[in-house]
């Protein structure tokens, strides 16, 4: 049989067309002399540029952060001298660092020896969940050094992603909870404050957050409407941290702690708002569904579940979905960006009415579904 197929439709045809003109050396000669037609050959040539160095961006991107330079730069002009000291690096390296930072607008030098952060620099320092994912980006690209190798070895082999994330783990445990509740908890004010903004939380009685972790998204719930009660479920070992983390807290809400794995354990009842906050996407589907299932069993009727995480089908953040996520989780070992539609699909087969989606600021950073009983 032959591997092309001959009913193409007219979009294929199209496709197949442009492609036989963008790969063609002459075509791409002819672009890059035409006056007009050039100017789009020279943005190509660089996106295509950038796709090929991107990882090279983000490793001087890495080092400005483990150097710790993103909030010293943030503070005030430095000289070169003092940036030497500061990184522990050769002065040549130091300059070429900075240069190679400045054509990236990490950094910049507004006047002749004097650097400080530059357009792309600057929101980084206000942002510590940012610098705290670009820090854990060395086990994802430990990972991805060898993609092909990657996604030929299947996701049964243990890699160092599925090593961080254990319950995501083939053995399935909570025996990393401390390292990935951090990290949770450092990312997670991004997450809250788009949702905060877009959710009003007031309307409900009692909360439970389920894969809440340490309770980060749970106390900045509380500090928003404080007449909540509110539970945290979540593996044993996470709920430890969440409790050394409350314990710390000064808001007067009422925390009630869940130990339990929701693969097992029943989901607690009586709450009239569930969220599921950075969870699905962590889980193949068949864990998807039955939780959602369990879900829809634990809550009253008009009771409503809250979704919250990036979706895969995102106008103009589509890379985040499919290509980030998608390597991310496959390294991880389990499970895989949805677009809305994917998890309004399984809601829907889980019980559920009335589907909505809840429109955030920044929707690269997450997006949010309700779901009512
Ligand atoms: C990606 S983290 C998200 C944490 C938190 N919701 C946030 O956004 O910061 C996923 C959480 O789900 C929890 N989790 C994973 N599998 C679980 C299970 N089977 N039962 C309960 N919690 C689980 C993890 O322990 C972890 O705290």
């Amino acid at each position: 049989m032959s591997e092309f197929v001959d009913n193409l439709t007219w979009k294929s045809r199209w496709v197949l067309r442009r492609n036989a003109i963008l790969g063609s050396p002459a075509f791409q000669r002819w672009a890059s002399r035409t006056p007009f037609i050039r100017l789009i050959a020279r943005r190509r040539a660089a996106a295509q540029f950038d796709m090929i160095a991107g990882f090279v961006y983000t490793q001087i991107l890495t080092a400005f952060v483990e150097a710790e330079l993103i909030p010293y730069l943030q503070s005030g002009l430095r000289t070169v001298d003092a940036i030497v000291q500061f990184a522990g690096l050769e002065e040549d390296a130091t300059v070429r660092l900075l240069k190679a930072g400045q054509s990236l607008k990490i950094c910049e030098s507004p006047q002749p020896g004097m650097w400080t952060l530059g357009e792309a620099g600057a929101p980084l320092s206000a942002n510590k969940g940012a610098m705290a994912m670009i820090r854990h980006h060395h086990l994802l690209y430990t990972d991805l050094a060898r993609p092909l190798a990657l996604l030929g070895q299947g996701r049964q082999t243990e890699t160092a992603l599925s090593a961080y994330w254990t319950y995501a783990s083939k053995t399935e445990s909570d025996a990393g909870a401390e390292g990935y509740s951090a990290l949770m908890a450092a990312t997670q004010p991004m997450v809250s404050e788009q949702i905060l903004d877009a959710y009003d939380f007031a309307q409900h009685r009692r909360i439970l957050d389920i894969g809440g972790g340490s309770g980060a998204f749970s106390t900045a719930v509380a500090a928003s409407a404080c007449q909540l009660k509110i539970g945290i479920f979540d593996l044993p070992g996470v709920i430890a941290e969440a409790e050394k983390r409350l314990g710390r807290d000064s808001i007067s809400a009422d925390f009630t702690l869940h130990p339990g794995s929701f693969k097992e354990t029943p989901i607690p009842q009586g709450y009239d708002l569930i969220t599921l906050v950075r969870i699905l996407h962590d889980h193949d589907d068949a864990v998807c569904s039955a939780l959602l299932s369990k879900v829809y069993a634990a809550l009253p009727y008009g009771g409503r579940l809250l979704v919250v995480e990036p979706m895969a089908d995102t106008p103009t953040a589509q890379p985040m979905g499919e290509a980030y996520f998608g390597m991310y989780l496959w390294a991880m070992g389990s499970g895989r960006p949805r677009s809305s539609q994917e998890t309004s699909a399984m809601l829907r087969n889980a019980g559920f009415t009335t589907i909505k989606p809840v429109k955030t600021a920044l929707p690269i950073i997450t997006r949010a579904i309700v779901a009512i009983k």
